[in-house]
């Protein structure tokens, strides 16, 4: 099994493929090695989790500013309406593990209740 996948690999590497003059070449491509793969996906997650904790800064800024408004007026700090629709979109996007991520970012931006 894992020879005929090889033996597949292997063809499709010395497929001809038109050079752009029209001649013939043949592509040999390295099989990529997986210290290489690993490390490069990681190096991208690593900048992915410094994007997010920045946007989720942002976002703790944006909320408390909503929150300071509605209290300067009388209101609640908390308006659980618009919680319910924030955790549904999360939901919605990613499941139930998706209420989890967006209860947590409500209790980074307003405090536990
Ligand atoms: O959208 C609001 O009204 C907010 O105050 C922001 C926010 C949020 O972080 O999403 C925070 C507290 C509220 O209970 C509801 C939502």
């Amino acid at each position: 099994m894992n020879q005929a996948v090889n033996s597949e690999e292997r063809a499709a590497r010395r497929r001809p493929s038109a050079s752009p003059a029209g001649r013939e070449v043949t592509k040999v491509t390295e099989p990529a090695d997986p210290a290489a793969v690993i490390a490069g996906a990681r190096a991208e997650i690593d900048a992915l989790d410094t994007e997010i904790v920045r946007l989720v800064r942002h976002r703790m800024t944006l909320s408390a500013r909503v929150q300071h408004a509605r209290m300067a007026s009388g209101g609640r700090r908390v308006q659980l309406a618009r919680e319910n629709e924030v955790l549904r979109r999360w939901r919605a996007e990613l499941g139930v593990p998706g209420t989890t991520l967006a209860m947590t970012l409500l209790e980074l931006c307003r405090g536990r209740i």
